[in-house]
């Protein structure tokens, strides 16, 4: 029994296990047509139990369609501090919707806590990125995901999410440009109104 959808949200055991989560004989079915098509030959000694990986694999590259991603910040504490709380280079690895190959980067997350609003754990915010990248994305609506969801929790006066990946889907394939890296961003309340403290923060983001 496996409960990958659990263990992204609170590490315990309470989750829906994979195996009830995912139709894992349909996926399993799907990649043995794969091979098949692709000319190979599913049932040679190092493929045999391919499909059946695969298909595990892929219920927990996409564990995040099954996690509430409200869940993650239900443990929120009151606080004094209304300056920027930023914590930077958070390892993203999601999956293009379009082509279902890896994008990989750093997300950066920056809040300012709102005057009655509430702050929430450092690792959450990690959490969150783990719940929004484990499902087919692309890296706009990642990266606004996030800012969305911490604004309507924590009721801050603002939110900035940047986010640096490189696709995959560009460098195997396709274009076949490796080392691109597309920078997105999604900016809220006052951060986004005020220019000063966006300059503020993105200098803390970027300067390196
Ligand atoms: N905006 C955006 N585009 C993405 C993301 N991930 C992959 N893509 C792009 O999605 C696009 C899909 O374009 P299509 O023309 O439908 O597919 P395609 O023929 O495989 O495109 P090429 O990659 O140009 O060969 C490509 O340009 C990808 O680079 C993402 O996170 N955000
Ligand atoms: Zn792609």
């Amino acid at each position: 029994m496996d409960y990958l959808a659990a263990r992204l949200v609170d590490g315990k055991l309470s989750g829906t296990p994979v195996e009830d989560a995912v139709d894992l004989p349909r996926i399993e079915n799907a990649v043995r047509e794969i091979l098949l098509a692709l000319g190979e030959d599913p049932d040679r000694d190092g493929l045999k139990r391919t499909p059946a990986r695969v298909a595990r694999a892929y219920a927990e590259l996409f564990a995040g369609l099954r996690v509430d991603p409200a869940q993650v910040l239900t443990t929120t504490f009151e606080a004094n501090h209304d300056e920027l709380v930023l914590v930077r280079d958070i390892d993203v690895m999601s999956l293009c919707e379009h082509h279902l190959l890896p994008f990989r980067g750093v997300a950066h997350i920056g809040y300012i806590p709102g005057t009655h609003g509430r702050i929430t754990g450092l690792s959450k915010l990690a959490r969150l990125v783990e719940v929004f990248a484990r499902r087919p994305q692309v890296q706009e609506r990642l990266t606004s995901q996030i800012a969305d969801l911490l604004t309507e929790s924590l009721d801050p006066r603002g939110v900035i999410v940047v986010m640096e990946c490189e696709h995959m889907c560009m460098a195997m394939r396709g274009i076949q440009k490796s080392g691109s890296k597309t920078i997105t961003s999604a900016v809220r309340g006052g951060l986004q109104t005020d220019a000063k403290s966006r300059a503020e923060a993105m200098s803390l983001i970027l300067g390196r």
